[in-house]
């Protein structure tokens, strides 16, 4: 078996290993969409025999319609063994309800030898790990296995079972990763033969194998037949016609289905290298495909892209993630916490995790050290791989219409056959040529039932998606062409996707001055305010040009300071002591002292004279599920550090000290939120000067985030794109519900549904509050009531709130109100009142402070009403409800992003509608083409059908 440390354990057969029953069939992921239900089976001489007996005397076709059903295969030529001596499975999976058959591979792990030229070696030993040279292997044991949706199951004697061969993520501690040394070249060769290779595999067919597997589809198999049956007719015409017809259809069919695969392979292929750390420290230069989850590899000090998913164990990178999330925004990644009995976990600690696919663009390091990354999980079990997987084996959404017009060609084959049993009885009782008999029989079946309807069928599709290329929307995923025509339902992201990227700065409120808000920002004196502004961000400098969160750049920007990123990828900068300082413009003083000694840091900066210069020494980034990011800083001429936060108004109030909050915090937030303002808070701490640079480093984050001094609101303005209001509209017009789900503040997010649609001014927003897991609704009277927004007071007076369930849901609010929900709201009602849920989420327009799984349980809450939801985003805090979603929309610059089945390079919601015109197309073809070729089975059964009638008329009338 595959213990914590992805090694391979030692088997002890203990007596109670020995009193097991042994199972011929077990369950893995039970009650998940994964769900595998496998049986063991191995070859029976008898049956192999009495079955290829079969096959010669049916001319073949028995072997045909036991292709058709491959399992049927396997049962008739294996009998039902135990799993553990099984030679192939037959894997019943959940969504397709299909049977698939596996073999179970057998595999050595191999062993480094020191010395050559053993004679026990064997040749076929070498060839997994051939590229290494000058040692020798030896066959140390061998592991069962097999691979199902490109994942490998290993079978593990103890629990008597397959079990998945997942990466170190949540087999580990975190103090396991952070042993510094790497893997010994034995233990590198055993998990090379566990895990083999790390490469996302595409099950890649070429050509041929697509045109003879398309070829002996039953339809195209039933077709070659009728044509055969055509042409003994004299048929020629129309038989030449279908043959047209068929090979353009199958020429179409192969066409797309390689062009998806190559543009899949292009995203996943991958050819670089990567310095690897050797147990005994010594450094090698080796193909990626060759890392194994546990090697430390060395990040290169000017970037790369990954190829595996990594936790950092020293430095930091900023990277961008875009391929992932179709986020462009650079991420901050930082090292991995060394903490006691914590075990590693790849959702928990995302933001220390190189994931495979992203690009280094940056590494930050201080004095000479390297910055090193721990290898989690390779090939298929990446971030990566696992998208490529959700890409590759989607659920099937549109499974009921296939499976109807499955059950709709059964129906006519039935009738067919009916039909032709019963001219047979009439052929044969009127002794006609049994040749002649067997040709006009059979041509009623051929009639009845349409070949082509399969090939017909995709050809909407395809043209749809080139349609949706020619407008900037790439579609990875064509089968989601079809769904998205049943779109009833939209869900929008607020931020860049309703409203622009770019935020304005709109002023600052500060805590001694909390009534009036201040306009110029740069004439701030020189206070912990204008600190945190000019510190508390993610801002890197790439390539000369500031990056960074537009939040991050639009603050900073008006502060009017300049940063230096001394951790800008140039060897000379090795010896510096801040990755980031920050400087008035007019500051003259050098900023960046040299040294690589971090422990006299402390002594060289307290012996600096007055410099307004901060350097940030370590950063928390932001994190959509925690609303904030702080920021560990040192002016250059200051004995202590001091903390910077910055996040959501709720998330500081909920961290300061309740003496620093002003006691009408909530009532100034709330007017400047129902203007549609993005407000965000700013707080500081100063740290206690006993705590030293090297400490600072291990602290976590939530013992820095705490008993903070709030210091004010910082003010955006985040105007609606020109096209939202309209794109809102014409869904509306289409019978296309919009709902917005967003990180950002009720008020803003009401406001700004209200200005671009979403909430039309003649309807109630009821926002539903939780207090002590009591619910509350409160009315907000429509805008019509109201006369005009700006007339907030009234609003405040005229607000009521509803206490309890009951005159909340039937108080007299009337028929027009919407529901507008927190994301903590959200959660006290999905755990303690899950019955009212449907009713929220049938009238819910606007979702706030909702954190990145909540969009997603959103999205799964809207489909389990019936609705057919497509989720429009762009950013990373999105991924989860595109994927969720029966139809993902990113909006992403990105070249490609796999993060949705959908990505428009327009950054705007108007790809919304396309994507649905189009879908509705490809579905309307599809019936089309369904429709026609019905009616013509039926005309033809019409005839068919007429002649049975006038035949027994005629029978009737001659018996009489
Ligand atoms: N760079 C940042 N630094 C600190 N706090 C931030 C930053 N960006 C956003 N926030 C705060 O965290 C909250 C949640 O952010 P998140 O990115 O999840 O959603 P959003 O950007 O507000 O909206 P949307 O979900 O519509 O994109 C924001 O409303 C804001 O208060």
């Amino acid at each position: 078996m595959v213990n914590a440390n992805g090694d391979l354990k030692k088997q002890n057969y203990d007596d109670q290993l020995l009193l097991r029953a042994p199972k011929t069939t077990s369950i893995l992921h039970q009650g998940s969409p994964e769900e595998l239900e496998i049986k063991g089976y191995s070859r029976s001489k008898w049956k192999t025999f009495f079955t290829w007996v079969g096959i010669v005397l049916t001319l073949g076709i028995l072997r045909l319609v036991l292709h058709w059903w491959r399992h049927w295969l396997l049962v008739a030529t294996h009998s039902a063994v135990a799993l553990e001596n099984a030679q192939k499975l037959l894997i019943r999976q959940n969504f397709q309800g299909n049977h698939t058959i596996f073999y179970v591979k057998t595999v050595v792990t191999l062993d480094w030898m020191h010395f050559k030229n053993d004679p026990t070696v064997n040749e076929q030993d070498f060839h997994i790990s051939t590229h290494f040279s000058g040692g020798v292997f030896r066959k140390t044991k061998s592991i069962r296995m097999f691979k199902c949706k490109q994942l490998r199951y290993v079978w593990n004697d103890e629990t008597g079972e397959f079990q998945p061969l997942k990466g170190l993520d949540n087999s580990v501690s975190n103090v396991y990763l952070h042993k510094t040394n790497g893997l010994t070249r034995s233990e590198e060769f055993a998990r090379r033969a566990t895990y083999g290779l790390n490469e996302i595999t595409i099950p890649y067919k070429s050509a041929f194998v697509l045109l003879a597997t398309e070829a002996l589809n039953p339809f195209y198999v039933f077709q070659i037949f009728s044509v055969v049956l055509w042409f003994l007719y004299d048929y020629y015409y129309y038989a030449s016609v279908i043959i047209g017809m068929s090979i353009f259809g199958i020429f179409m069919s192969i066409r797309q289905t390689k062009k998806n695969q190559d543009a899949l392979m292009k995203t996943v292929y991958s050819n670089d290298h990567a310095i690897v750390l050797h147990e005994n420290g010594e450094t090698e230069l080796t193909e990626t495909r060759y890392l194994v989850p546990g090697d430390i590899i060395e990040i290169p000090v000017h970037g790369c892209t990954m190829q595996c998913d990594a936790v950092l164990l020293s430095g930091n990178c900023i990277v961008d993630e875009a391929l992932l999330t179709g986020e462009s925004v650079p991420v901050t990644k930082t090292l991995l916490p060394l903490k006691r009995g914590v075990q590693f976990d790849m959702k928990e600690h995302g933001r220390h995790v190189l994931f495979s696919g992203t690009k280094v663009l940056q590494t930050r390091y201080i004095g000479s050290e390297k910055v090193l990354a721990r290898v989690i999980s390779i090939g298929d079990t990446t971030a990566k791989g696992s998208l490529i997987r959700s890409i590759l084996y989607p659920p099937p959404v549109d499974y009921k219409f296939e499976q109807d017009s499955y059950k709709f060609i059964a129906l006519l084959a039935a009738i067919a056959g009916i039909g032709f049993t019963y001219s047979l009885t009439q052929k044969i009782l009127n002794k006609i040529d049994p040749i002649k008999l067997a040709v006009e029989s059979l041509d009623l079946i051929t009639i009845v039932v349409p070949p082509a309807l399969p090939a017909a069928m995709t050809v909407g599709r395809f043209y749809a998606q080139k349609r949706l290329e020619k407008g900037n929307i790439f579609c990875v995923s064509p089968r989601s062409i079809n769904v998205a025509g049943s779109i009833d339902l939209v869900c929008f992201d607020k931020t860049g996707t309703l409203t622009e990227e770019g935020l304005d700065m709109w002023g600052i409120v500060i805590r001694e001055c909390f009534e009036h808000p201040i306009k110029e920002i740069s004439k701030l004196p020189r206070d912990h305010f204008l600190y945190a502004m000019a510190c508390c961000h993610s801002i890197t400098v790439i390539n000369g040009e500031r990056k960074g969160d537009p939040l991050d750049l639009k603050m900073f920007e008006a502060t009017e300071w300049e940063l230096e990123d001394v951790g800008v990828p140039d060897e000379k900068m090795f010896d510096v002591l801040y990755p980031v300082i920050v400087k008035p413009k007019d500051s003259t003083e050098k900023a960046t002292p040299s040294t690589t000694l971090s422990s006299s840091l402390d002594d060289l900066l307290s012996s600096l004279p007055d410099n307004p210069s901060i350097g940030i020494v370590r950063e928390f980034p932001f994190e959509s599920s925690l609303q904030r990011m702080s920021v560990i800083t040192r002016s250059l001429s200051a004995s202590h550090f001091t903390v910077y936060s910055k996040g959501s108004p709720e998330i500081i109030h909920a961290l300061s000290h309740p003496e620093s909050l002003p006691r009408d915090y909530y009532e100034k937030l709330d007017i400047y939120a129902r203007k549609g303002l993005r407000v965000i808070a700013l707080a500081y701490k100063p740290l206690d000067k006993k705590l030293t640079y090297a400490k600072l480093q291990k602290v976590p984050r939530d013992q820095i985030e705490c008993d903070l001094t709030f210091l004010g609101f910082v003010i955006l303005e985040n105007r609606l794109k020109p096209e939202t209001s309209e794109i809102i509209r014409e869904l509306t017009a289409a019978n296309i519900r919009s709902v917005m789900v967003t990180g950002d503040n009720i008020l803003t997010a009401v406001s700004v549904a209200r200005d671009c649609g979403i909430l039309c001014r003649s309807e109630n927003v009821i926002t539903v509050t939780t207090r002590q897991k009591e619910i509350f609704y409160t009315t907000t009277p429509s805008t019509d009531q109201l006369g005009s927004f700006s007339s907030l007071d009234t609003c405040l007076t005229t607000t009521e709130s509803y206490k309890g369930l009951e005159s909340g849901l039937d108080g007299a609010i009337g028929p027009k109100y919407k529901f507008a929900v927190e994301g903590k709201t959200w959660q006290v009602i999905r755990d303690i009142y899950p019955d009212i849920l449907p009713k929220i989420v049938a009238r819910g327009a606007v979702f706030a402070r909702m954190s990145p799984d909540q969009k997603q349980e959103l999205i799964v809450e809207l489909q389990a009403l019936g609705h057919y939801v497509a989720m429009c985003g762009d950013g990373a805090n999105d991924c989860g409800a595109l994927k969720a979603a029966h139809a993902g929309i990113s909006l992403s610059q990105a070249e490609s992003s796999v993060a949705s089945p959908f990505t428009s390079h327009e950054p705007t919601i108007g790809c919304v509608p396309k994507v649905v015109k189009e879908g509705r197309c490809a579905l309307v073809t599809s019936f089309g083409i369904f429709k026609f070729m019905a009616a013509y089975s039926l005309v033809c059964k019409y005839i068919f059908t007429t002649q049975i009638i006038l035949i027994l008329v005629f029978r009737f009338n001659l018996y009489l």
